[in-house]
């Protein structure tokens, strides 16, 4: 008897441990920390511009431009060692993707805080694919009655979310005083670009 499926099955939302090998997730989480251009985004909080707490990185089709946490992000050109894994994600969620987010976390001490991948130009029901790279963390899940679920996202692993669960879920990654090695999250989305 699996005694956590019930726990786990959230309409939604769908964790997929190891959906890349080992052997791919490293070498993608080595070829993307030594490539892409790291930043630290500003992000609005309680009001307030201020750095995020991690590195991060937006990719993209040229025309897919983004507004995030009430900054503008024009699309750094996709590297091309994701565009086998992009086609692939298509293949798999069934729907294209014009950007992705890349985000490092350096250590337990960086983090996300609590939010929705909600901004209009995702669209109604997003359907947002979330690659995890390099050492596990823990990602929350809490809805409005506040009940929470925690989810270990590993090494490959990938986290589709889609339908309604960004209205019905906040999500962060809480930083955590466990030793842990930098990891990167890849969350793929489709931008509606608007022609006029
Ligand atoms: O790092 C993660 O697993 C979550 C990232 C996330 O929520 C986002 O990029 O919007
Ligand atoms: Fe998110």
């Amino acid at each position: 008897m699996d005694l956590f499926a019930a726990s786990t099955t959230i309409p939604g939302i769908d964790h997929r441990p190891g959906w890349l090998s080992w052997e791919e997730a490293d070498a993608l989480f080595n070829g993307l920390r030594d490539t892409v251009e790291w930043e630290v985004h500003r992000i609005r909080m309680f009001g307030r511009m201020v750095d995020s707490p991690r590195l991060s990185c937006w990719l993209g089709d040229e025309d897919a431009v983004y507004r995030y946490s009430g900054t503008i992000f024009e699309p750094r050109p996709w590297p091309t060692m994701l565009d086998s894994l992009r086609a692939r994600l298509a293949a798999e969620c069934g729907r294209p993707f014009n950007s992705v987010l890349a985000n490092l976390y350096r250590d337990g001490r960086d983090a996300m805080g609590w939010h929705r991948d909600d901004e209009p130009e995702l669209g109604d029901a997003p359907l947002i694919a979330s690659l995890s790279l390099g050492a596990t963390r823990r990602f929350l899940l809490k809805d409005a009655q506040g009940r929470r679920h925690a989810m270990e996202l590993a090494n490959g692993d990938l986290l589709s979310m889609s339908g309604d669960s960004q209205r019905r879920y906040r999500h962060a990654l809480p930083r955590t005083a466990k030793a842990v090695g930098p990891r990167i999250n890849l969350t793929f989305r489709n931008i509606f670009v608007h022609t006029t």
